[in-house]
């Protein structure tokens, strides 16, 4: 796992954006603007309170203030919150074995944010937790998406609701074309938002530009979903996935896992492409190097199933162009 002194020093053009991050009394950790264009990290309240320049507190568990949705004339171009995690508990629903201890989240539209945290510490369980994979058990908390309870969903109708996630080991679909499959999933999003659906053609026109996008070969549409693809090439065909449905939030479990630095350029790279300035993506890694691609707003650090701090990084613009 990379250290937090990877997140020591931390670009940021105002301080001004600190501000939304709320005080806390504990698990909180300091930010203190050096430079202009710097912010650090300091690792112990006594520093900070040494420290004579402008000191801001930011909270791990990342509780931001819910931003003002309307303005008083009903106009406003306030962010929006896209995902609110409250005090989320989980168990393991066969063992009964508590994952999940409390993780509290926002993420606002625009968003990326990074989870990282040592093996086991529940980064997995919390993403598949998310998209309600049956292995787990809510046992407590609230989490809000788009405004509705995302918890009284079933796991289609949180997919349909424009939530993705990548699996850190996509499974394989004998028998299912990569095509057949990805029309499929694509026409019933487009179902659900009363558009017609795409014949074959009009679809392999529509997915012939998301492969550019990935990098991949047309010849990965008439083979099986997964099947004897190498590692790279099922994390490829997860942004495949993601490039063909979208999705308001992305959760990207370890994409960077078995790439080799040709493929997580070009992993990182398709993801950037498909952002819009209102996607969020929540984004599980170990490694800076896909920081370095894909650059997260947030950084947050996961021990023993709850967020235990949070680093603002440096702030992205997202692009505005999108291959629609
Ligand atoms: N379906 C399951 N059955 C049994 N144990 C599980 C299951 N899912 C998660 N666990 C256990 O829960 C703990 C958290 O696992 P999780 O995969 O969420 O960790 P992680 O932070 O993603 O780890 P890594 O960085 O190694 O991917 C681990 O001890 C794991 O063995």
């Amino acid at each position: 796992m990379a250290s937090l002194a990877n997140f020591s020093t931390i670009s940021s053009s105002s301080a001004a954006h600190l501000s939304s991050i709320r005080n806390s009394s504990s698990n909180s950790f300091l930010l203190t603007k050096s430079s202009p264009n710097s912010i650090k990290l300091l690792s112990t309240p006594r520093q900070c309170f040494n420290h004579r320049r402008l000191v801001l507190k930011a909270k791990a568990n990342s509780v931001i203030d819910a931003p003002t949705t309307s303005s008083i004339d009903g106009v406003s171009d306030s962010p929006k919150v896209l995902l609110e995690v409250k005090d989320l508990t989980a168990k393991i629903a066969d063992s009964g074995s508590q994952i999940l201890k409390g993780v509290n989240l926002v993420i606002y539209e625009g968003e990326i944010h990074a989870i990282m945290g040592k093996n086991g510490s529940g980064k997995s369980t919390f993403s598949k937790v998310l998209v309600g994979h049956p292995d787990y058990e809510v046992t407590g908390g609230t989490v809000v998406f788009k405004g509705e309870n995302l918890l009284d969903m079933e796991p289609e109708e949180r997919s349909l609701a424009g939530l993705f996630m990548s699996f850190q080991s996509p499974v394989e679909i004998p028998g299912v074309s990569n095509n057949d499959f990805l029309r499929m999933a694509y026409n019933a999003r487009r179902k659900k938002l009363d558009l017609p659906e795409l014949g074959p053609l009009e679809f392999y026109d529509y997915i012939s530009r998301r492969l550019k996008i990935v990098n991949m070969d047309t010849n990965f549409l008439n083979r099986n979903v997964n099947e004897g693809f190498s590692g790279g090439e099922k994390k490829r065909n997860e942004i495949l996935q993601l490039a063909v449905l979208g999705a308001d939030l992305a959760i990207l479990d370890e994409i960077d896992s078995g790439l080799d630095v040709d493929a997580l350029q070009d992993v990182g790279e398709a993801v950037n492409e498909l952002l819009t300035p209102q996607k969020s993506v929540l984004m599980v890694t170990h490694y800076q190097r896909l920081l370095d691609i894909i650059k997260p707003k947030f950084v947050h650090i996961m021990e023993d199933g709850k967020i235990v701090k949070t680093a603002l990084m440096a702030l992205r613009v997202n692009p505005q162009w999108h291959p629609d």
